[in-house]
């Protein structure tokens, strides 16, 4: 049994219908009525919540396409959040795609042309010498978890402005439906820094300010102002950096991350997922670990900071430091990333091979490069993971090449939305026989082949920062370290069940996401603690804090403050 909560609030009337954190609509008791003068704004039934939910139910089957089903979820988002999220809780697996990945895509895309009332932030580079005052304006709201985007590297669909703020709001809407965030607690934020998207600044309906990009000094001075406002407001916060673009995204976290209580989710929580679904599918292929070959398509943020969490991974299973790190080939546009290339940023520096370290392979065809299909020739990965944004590049030939030489390929196309999918889960499947152990950053349907039904891991950071998130805010854990991520990933892993064994199955369902968050949370507490970062607990009172952290969707009792 759940004890009814009872919130005082000093809202009235129509003040509080409006408020989408309190509204209940006509389930507002009689007294609550009474109290907060609401009779005649509402109809005389007194509604539960679960008669709501019927009729929420009953619009949402009127939906016809995906953006419409997109739009209505928002709406009541907007309207009624507890309505929302009891809605998306009890629906977490038909719901998720709606409002993340892959439907958000869209969303973005078409933010300006379906926007209907504000949320979260926007703050906007001529407004940079008022951060302050902006952050001000949700003084009201107890504010522990901020997403924030400068839109630039929207999934896989490239710079989306102003439009990337639905990855904000949808990152949120899982750390409180996946998590058990509290939604007063989260804040998306957008940073507007222009947009280099032509037919954003060409649509007259564009909400953004209306400019082309600002760059180089300029725009690390605004993104500097931003993180020291945050700081002086919510000295706490956990700040979570998303889908900013790659010169961006690991500068900004090296720039950061001992300054608050913040993390990349591309660079970090994608590592550690991919990290929690690989340590299942090396248990599913029969070689250990210490055996597996990797080629990483997309010498990026995400496929940057996956390569570092699996070194990392390999290095705690015992192999040698550098014998790891030479068991990973990054491919980018030049085919494999070599040590001699120009420009290359720091960390994918770190991950370049030598001449040397490759003077047994036959030359490429292009003189000291090595292909895509080269490198799949001559490094005879066990695991091909991409992160590209371009879809179907993993071909037939790729795949069956890999496939020669490996009884169990285990081949995760990751890129988001479904459309930018690196190769479609069937063809994968048909093109081994059935051998591939395969991962999605997108959800698929589980593939037929052969008489059996095969389910494709969702290997989303979804999966990560709820859980990340529910045990920084229930401990108060004050920065986010990589043994938090580790042990993030492991917990994952040992979350998962594995089925029957008949096909693979990598990860828990996403109707158990709540139980997984909260056994991330624990896992990411005692990481924490193991790291001096917080006080020592046992594991009663870490479990104990974590439960009274989570929220759960039922209405509270009002009183007049
Ligand atoms: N499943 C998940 O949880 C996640 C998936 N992703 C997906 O990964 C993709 C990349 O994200 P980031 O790494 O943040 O972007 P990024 O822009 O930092 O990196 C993408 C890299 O791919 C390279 N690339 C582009 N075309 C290529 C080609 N044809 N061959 C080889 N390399 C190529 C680019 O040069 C770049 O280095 C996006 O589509 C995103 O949706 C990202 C984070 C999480
Ligand atoms: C999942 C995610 O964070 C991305 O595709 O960018
Ligand atoms: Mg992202």
């Amino acid at each position: 049994m759940t004890t009814k909560k009872i919130d005082a609030t000093r809202f009235h009337g129509q003040e509080l219908i409006d408020t989408p954190l309190l509204n209940k609509a006509d389930a507002f008791s009689d007294s609550e009525r009474t109290t907060f003068r609401l009779h005649g704004l509402l109809p005389p039934s007194v509604e539960t919540i679960e008669t709501q939910l019927e009729r929420v139910k009953d619009a949402y089957q009127q939906k016809t396409t995906d953006l419409e089903r997109h739009i209505y979820l928002r709406a009541l988002q907007d309207t009624n959040e507890t309505l929302f999220y009891r809605f998306m809780v009890e629906n977490v697996t038909d719901l998720m795609p709606m409002v993340y990945t892959p439907v958000v895509g869209l969303g973005c895309q078409k933010f300006s042309e379906i926007y209907r009332r504000p949320r979260g932030l926007f703050i906007s580079y001529p407004l940079r010498d008022s951060i302050d005052t902006i952050l001000e304006a949700v003084s009201d709201q107890d504010v522990r978890v901020i997403v924030v985007t400068d839109g630039e590297r929207i999934l896989g669909l490239g710079d989306q402005g102003t439009g990337g703020m639905g990855i904000p709001i949808g990152k949120l809407s899982l750390y409180t439906a996946c998590g058990g965030i509290a939604p007063e607690y989260t804040l998306p934020i957008t940073l507007d820094v222009g947009t280099n998207n032509q037919e954003r600044l060409d649509d007259p309906l564009y909400i953004g300010w209306r400019n082309r990009r600002i760059t180089g000094d300029e725009y690390v001075a605004f993104v500097d102002a931003f993180v020291a406002a945050v700081k002086r407001k919510w000295p706490n916060v956990l700040l979570q950096f998303e889908d900013f673009a790659q010169n961006h995204a690991t500068m900004f976290l090296e720039r950061y991350r001992d300054q608050l209580c913040m993390f990349n989710d591309d660079v970090q929580g994608t590592a550690s997922v991919v990290v929690g679904t690989v340590l299942s599918a090396v248990k599913v292929s029969g070689r250990p670990l210490s055996d597996q070959r990797v080629v990483v398509v997309g010498a990026g943020s995400a496929g940057c900071g996956i390569a570092e969490q699996m070194i990392q991974l390999m290095v705690e299973d015992g192999v040698d430091p550098k014998e790891a790190r030479s068991r990973f080939y990054m491919i980018d546009r030049e085919g494999l990333v070599l040590d001699t290339q120009q420009g290359l940023w720091p960390f994918q520096a770190k991950l370049a091979h030598t001449a040397a370290d490759l003077a047994a392979w036959p030359a490429g065809a292009v003189p000291g490069k090595f292909s895509f299909l080269e490198t799949v020739k001559n490094a005879k990965p066990t695991i091909l993971i991409g992160v590209t944004g371009q879809p179907d590049i993993f071909t037939q030939e790729i795949i069956r090449t890999m496939a020669a030489t490996v009884e169990r390929p285990i081949v995760f196309p990751l890129s988001n939305p479904t459309n930018r999918c690196e190769a479609q889960p069937a063809d994968v499947l048909a093109w081994t026989n059935g051998r591939a152990i395969i991962g999605t950053g997108s959800p698929f349907q589980p593939v037929p082949h052969d008489g059996k039904l095969y389910p494709i891991a969702q290997t989303n950071n979804a999966y990560i920062f709820p859980g990340l998130g529910l045990g920084i805010l229930a401990l108060g854990i004050p920065r986010v370290s990589d043994g938090m991520f580790m042990a993030a990933s492991r917990a994952l892993a040992d979350a998962n069940t594995g089925g029957d064994g008949s096909v693979p199955v990598l990860l828990p369902p996403l109707s158990d996401i709540r139980a997984v968050s909260r056994a991330i949370a624990i896992a990411v507490a005692k990481a924490a603690i193991k790291d001096g970062l917080v006080a020592a607990a046992d594991d009663d009172t870490i479990a104990a804090k974590v439960d009274a952290t989570m929220w759960n969707p039922e209405y509270r009792d009002y009183v007049a403050a």
